[in-house]
């Protein structure tokens, strides 16, 4: 099945929420973590529901500014109720009791290949009811083989990071339910730009 395409934008100040309008991908993921103090405008939110991923990363999971788990719950707790798309992390929900149904539930290792066993129990407690869950991995040791057995899972989202963006391609073809990439910069090493994905997709799918 053709993956989503995510473009991953940078939200630093409120009028970034207005490049949105311009990205013709599947989803757009708005990075608030970039924001000193992140604000979710509530009515542009109503606006593009549909189109929307948000994601407040951690910052010791590749965020940019540190936000407090009270503050992000709150945050998260209001995105709910609004029935928008969201990231939160497993580690974040191992702490904090949020809602992960239908939504994107995430781990990242930006610096080693973690044991199989941890990321095994995340997918079988998780995976039912997330929309998906994404494992991120850096590319390193033996990344390639580790992500082939999450790609066994059902519902998964695979990401190799810090290697050819064309491997994403690569994994997304095995069974990935999302394939991230950038609208101009990056948020993560190994993206690509979102057109270019776009491109190929269409010539692979439209292929078949
Ligand atoms: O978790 C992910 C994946 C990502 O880290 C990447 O490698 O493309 C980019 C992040 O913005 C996103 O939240």
């Amino acid at each position: 099945m053709k993956p989503l395409v995510v473009a991953s934008l940078p939200i630093r100040t409120r009028a970034d929420f207005s490049k949105v309008d311009q990205i013709n991908s599947d989803l757009v993921e708005l990075r608030l973590d970039y924001m000193n103090e992140p604000y979710v405008d509530t009515d542009f939110i109503k606006g593009h529901l549909r189109k929307l991923l948000v994601t407040i990363r951690d910052k010791n999971e590749g965020g940019v500014n540190p936000i407090s788990d009270e503050l992000k719950r709150k945050i998260l707790r209001s995105l709910d109720e609004l029935g928008v798309l969201y990231d939160v992390e497993a580690s974040f929900l191992k702490r904090n009791n949020v809602n992960y149904k239908g939504k994107v539930v995430s781990v990242h290792y930006f610096n080693t290949v973690p044991n199989f066993q941890e990321v095994k129990e995340i997918l079988e407690k998780y995976s039912k009811d997330a929309f998906t869950v994404k494992v991120a991995i850096t590319g390193k040791d033996n990344y390639r083989e580790f992500l082939g057995k999450v790609s066994s899972f059902d519902n998964v989202t695979i990401v190799p990071m810090g290697v050819d963006p064309i491997e994403r391609i690569a994994f997304s073809l095995l069974n990935s339910k999302l394939i991230y990439a950038h609208a101009g910069e990056s948020t993560a090493p190994g993206q690509m730009d979102y057109c270019t994905v776009n491109r190929i997709l269409s010539c692979i799918f439209n292929s078949k």
